[in-house]
């Protein structure tokens, strides 16, 4: 039994409930069709290769086929079997490995997944979802909160203490380490996570409410075991990690022992948008925001429908999925986050619904008169959007939202 190329092709195949259903676009080289490069990214992402093949007897046939070509968008089915059940770095070897540099086209993106159960049930998949907000803060109708201290990196551990203590008793539900902070020698990890959770302590004494720590945990993967263990033993809910430049072999790791812990992730996606920014090549958001549910973080960036200062794709389709059934799995709660600020809060609720994290950083310590009010003036906003109060109605008794809309504005 020969295997050349043109076995990957049938677009007459019918995919099966099991496959695991793969869409790309692709821009075929010069000097192929969309039929001769379809079956070339099915036959390179799963077992085939340039030279034809003769297999013998003694194989098990794992090809996936590409069955449907529309427009500039192909379909390649996959079987489960081809998959090392749980592996997700093995699985992307397959459908976003060497197929993202082959010659046979000039451009080629992963745009979206359809994940069988038979794949799924391999997964843990998320501890809590968007049940942290009930079963951490006791929050029901509204978003929870996060700020993160600004300037991003540099403040003192004592420092960063203290905005956490002010964002807190202004009303902030999470303080938040930026992804580039883990345990330089001005802020160093074990001082960071022992004087924060004191200020935690004190906030919620003082404010009756419960408050959490997002601490950035990301290393390699031993280390990140151990800071995590060090987040346990601390009395903390959640553990940070850079689910991209961490790799999701790593995050597997540290799930598993966030579940032994009964601890929370939180995803930052630092780096998503070198596979997804470009819009003909790389990984959407919209995959790896699967790939993020199904190694199991709870709370993950998906941006702000087009709102704040980064580029999104497709928030509100992407959060509409991380809240979708998928075989009872838990759901994902999305954290809108950069360039928020109090005033974009009615329009940002308006657009993702109220079950999300908002965070601001700029939007809290560049209030005029810094933390505590910027939290405040978020808080503020939060609690008047769910409401459908206008802001400026709602700013009559809270000055702190009044300065906010005087500095920034709701555009
Ligand atoms: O460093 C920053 O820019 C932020 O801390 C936001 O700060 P500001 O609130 O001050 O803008 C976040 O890392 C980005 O939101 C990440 O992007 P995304 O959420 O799109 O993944
Ligand atoms: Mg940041």
């Amino acid at each position: 039994m020969g295997l050349t190329y043109e076995d990957f092709l049938d677009l007459s195949y019918e995919p099966r409930d099991s496959d695991l259903v793969c869409r790309f676009r692709i821009d075929p080289a010069d000097d192929q069709t969309m039929e001769s490069a379809a079956s070339r990214v099915a036959s390179e992402s799963s077992n085939g290769t340039w030279a034809a093949l003769d297999t013998g007897e003694d194989f098990t046939d794992m090809g996936a086929t590409a069955f449907a070509i529309d427009g500039d968008e192909i379909g390649v089915a996959y079987p489960p079997g081809l998959f090392e059940p749980g592996n997700m770095p093995q699985i992307l070897s397959c459908i976003a490995g060497n197929i993202m540099g082959m010659k046979a086209v000039d451009t080629i993106r992963l745009l979206d997944c359809e994940w069988p159960r038979e794949v799924v049930e391999g997964f843990t998949g998320p501890g809590f979802g968007s049940s942290v907000r009930e079963e951490i803060f006791g929050v029901e109708d509204r978003p929870i909160t996060a700020t993160v201290p600004k300037p991003k990196v540099g403040l003192s551990t004592k420092r960063h203490a203290e905005v956490g203590y002010e964002a807190w008793i202004g009303g902030l539900d999470l303080l938040k380490d930026d992804e580039n902070l883990t345990d330089q020698s001005f802020n160093p990890f074990a001082d960071r996570l022992a004087e924060s959770f004191d200020a935690r302590d004190r906030a919620q004494e003082e404010t009756g409410e419960v408050k959490s720590y997002l601490i950035n945990v990301t290393a390699d993967t031993q280390t990140m075991l151990e800071r995590t263990d060090m987040v346990a033993e601390a009395g903390g809910e959640y553990v940070m990690v850079d689910v991209v430049t961490t790799g999701w072999g790593a995050v597997q790791t540290v799930r598993d022992r966030c579940e032994e812990l009964g601890l929370a992730i939180h995803a930052h996606r630092a780096m998503h948008a070198a596979f997804d920014r470009l819009p003909h090549h790389g990984v959407s958001m919209r995959v790896l925001a699967q790939i993020s549910r199904l190694v199991g973080v709870d709370q993950l960036h998906t941006g702000t429908a087009g709102l704040g200062k980064l580029a999104n794709e497709d928030t509100v389709g992407i959060n509409d999925w991380l809240r979708s059934d998928l075989y009872g799995m838990r759901d994902v709660l999305p954290v809108a986050s950069g360039g928020l600020h109090p005033g974009l809060v009615p329009k940002l609720l308006e657009a993702t619904g109220p079950n999300i994290c908002v965070q601001a950083g700029g939007g809290v310590h560049g209030h005029p008169e810094g933390t505590e009010a910027g939290a405040r003036a978020l808080r503020a906003a939060v609690e008047a959007a769910v409401l459908d109060e206008p802001l400026e109605v709602r700013a009559q008794e809270s000055p702190e939202l009044g300065a906010a809309l005087e500095k920034w504005g709701t555009e």
